[in-house]
């Protein structure tokens, strides 16, 4: 089953014309990776399927994007309810200023869960799931930024993860992290598809090769080809393609 349909997308910021009419079907509990040179839109198109854009005054979006089934872009669309099921791991950690438990228990708060028994249970869930658990258990109180930045990524994606998303979108999540961080985001990624699909926007093939089960390769706005993982970084179709993942341009 497609969990996500985007059908001929064409994306405006102004009059720069971002997205090519562009069409994918993401199934269910897969990593699907976006790859491509620096500039083509893997960014914004990531960004369509929470309607972060929506925040940026003079854009303008055409086509269609189907989250279960339904528009997205609907008029009669929730954006915060779309958003607590669709939620997103930024390149840089961005913690909140609270402790640790907070920073995790936040998205439940401003859901209106008041029950403090199930608000702990799922904070510890949400850590243990992030594999922080271990390294916080003793500190939950102290302040977000006292920890490291891979774990203050890993902090922001239990954040992420605690009011349960279907969809998770991660935009270049490990970029600013070492390369024992970036492995430990990268087996969660894995880990993480057992209960929601995640969209990862990534500058490494390397870690596209790791983790995702689709890659998407997009070009000056246009995304010129989407196939398995593996197809994709031995014999892909388009010449494009071929010259991106051998390191000819990008
Ligand atoms: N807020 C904005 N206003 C105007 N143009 C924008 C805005 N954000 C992005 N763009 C332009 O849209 C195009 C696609 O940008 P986007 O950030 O989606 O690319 P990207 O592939 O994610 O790049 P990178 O890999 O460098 O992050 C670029 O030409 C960029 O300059």
């Amino acid at each position: 089953m497609n969990k996500i349909e985007a059908k001929n997308v064409d994306f405006y910021y102004g009059n720069f014309h971002a997205l090519k009419n562009i069409s994918i079907n993401i199934p269910q509990n897969e990593v699907v990776a976006f790859i491509g040179p620096s500039g083509c839109g893997k960014s914004t198109f990531l960004r369509l399927f929470n309607r972060m854009n929506d925040l940026i005054p003079g854009t303008r979006l055409t086509g269609e994007i189907n989250i279960d089934g339904k528009n997205i872009y609907d008029k009669s669309v929730d954006v915060d309810l779309l958003r607590k099921n669709v939620g997103m791991v930024f390149q840089r950690p961005n913690p909140f200023p609270k402790s640790i438990f907070e920073n995790v228990a936040y998205g439940l708060r401003v859901n209106g869960i008041k029950d403090k028994e199930f608000i702990s249970h799922r904070v510890e869930t949400a850590l243990k799931g992030a594999a922080l658990w271990e390294e916080v258990k003793n500190k939950l109180k102290e302040s977000a930024y006292a920890l490291s930045g891979g774990q203050q990524q890993r902090l922001c994606i239990a954040r992420a993860m605690a009011v349960e998303p279907s969809v998770l979108l991660m935009d270049e999540p490990a970029s600013a992290l070492d390369p024992i961080s970036t492995a430990k985001i990268e087996e969660l990624i894995c880990e993480l598809s057992n209960q929601t699909t995640v969209i990862i926007v990534t500058h490494s093939m390397q870690q596209a090769a790791r983790v995702s089960h689709k890659t998407a390769f997009f070009y000056l706005g246009e995304m010129i080809e989407f196939d398995s993982t593996k197809k994709i970084f031995t014999h892909p179709d388009k010449e494009a393609t071929q010259n991106y993942i051998t390191g000819r341009f990008g």
